[in-house]
């Protein structure tokens, strides 16, 4: 939509804020917590050095994900209020998540509740949905991307990037745990691919591991490419979860379990908490 908001069209500068303590850092820089002078708004400030930007030749990206970014408007999917950049860096204007990245909550605990994980996998797929009716597709959806906001509700926070923080996992990017065959076999990709995505992270999300990790990059390839898709007999799973996961890892992306089914599905419906947070 054509629609911009003041914040959008201001020209943002450094000195409109006060920095505040680092959030964590990577391959771009380094993300702080910040305060806009002004409206006293707690935001997070996630600083790109262009040195690097253009070195990696992500500086189109880049572009094409803010303009993504600055028009979603969802609770589940992180704002991207505006950015600046000076000689050296670039500066995105984003929404703090007061309680953090998921991926670490999910290292703590291992694995899921199923009543968690049903009410995190339904908040998604309608935040998926909203994407897909602005034909934004591939959210990128791995734990690393999902960060908790101060009520317990997930949000996508992805720029097509990932920022390391100390106690990564094994490469962001470099994983191919997420991808769908037809991204595996790199044939063009529709919005069905989310729905390979979220049916990986929940299957992550009850047993604490992506179905087709291996040690080899070839040996999960070929698992993809098969959907070589095995229930370990612990943690015990409802057989509606592992229903749900089948329905979404079909390697023909037409048959793929449409969103708007899923939050139909008796196991999404019988464990996912309606507001879309989890209270514990
Ligand atoms: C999706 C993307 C791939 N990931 C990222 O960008 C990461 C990379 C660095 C931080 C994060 N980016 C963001 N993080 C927050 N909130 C936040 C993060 C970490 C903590 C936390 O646990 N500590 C500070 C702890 C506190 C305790 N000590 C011990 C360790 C760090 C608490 C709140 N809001 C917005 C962002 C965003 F995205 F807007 F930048």
């Amino acid at each position: 939509s054509s629609e911009s908001t003041a914040a959008e069209r201001k020209k943002w500068t450094l000195n409109d804020f006060d920095i505040g303590k680092p959030l964590g850092r990577g391959k771009f820089g380094h993300v702080y917590l910040a305060r806009e002078k002004r409206s006293n708004h707690v935001i997070a400030l996630k600083v790109l050095f262009k040195s690097q930007l253009k070195e990696s030749q992500v500086e189109h990206q880049l572009r094409r994900e803010v303009e993504i970014q600055s028009h979603l408007r969802h609770p589940n999917i992180l704002r991207l209020y505006g950015y600046f950049y000076d000689q050296k860096r670039v500066y995105l204007i984003l929404e703090y998540a007061a309680k953090g990245e998921l991926y670490k909550e999910l290292q703590k605990c291992k694995y899921f509740s199923e009543r968690r994980a049903a009410t995190y996998i339904a908040s998604l797929a309608r935040a998926l949905i909203y994407c897909h009716g602005k034909h934004v597709i591939h959210r990128d959806i791995k734990p690393e991307n999902l960060l908790v906001g101060a009520q317990g509700e997930l949000k996508i926070a992805d720029f097509g990037w990932s920022v390391h923080t100390f106690n990564r996992r094994r490469t962001m990017c470099g994983t191919l745990d997420y991808l769908p065959p037809e991204m595996v076999e790199s044939v063009e990709h529709d919005a069905n691919v989310d729905i390979w995505s979220l049916g990986i992270l929940c299957y992550e999300f009850l047993y604490g591991l992506p179905p087709f990790e291996a040690k080899e990059h070839a040996d999960t390839y070929r698992r993809i490419i098969q959907v070589d898709l095995k229930f370990p007999p612990k943690p015990i799973v409802s057989s509606a979860a592992k229903d749900l996961i089948s329905q979404m890892l079909v390697k023909d992306s037409s048959k793929r379990l449409p969103l708007h089914k899923l939050l139909e599905h008796p196991w999404i419906v019988q464990n996912a908490d309606p507001s879309g947070v989890y209270r514990g």
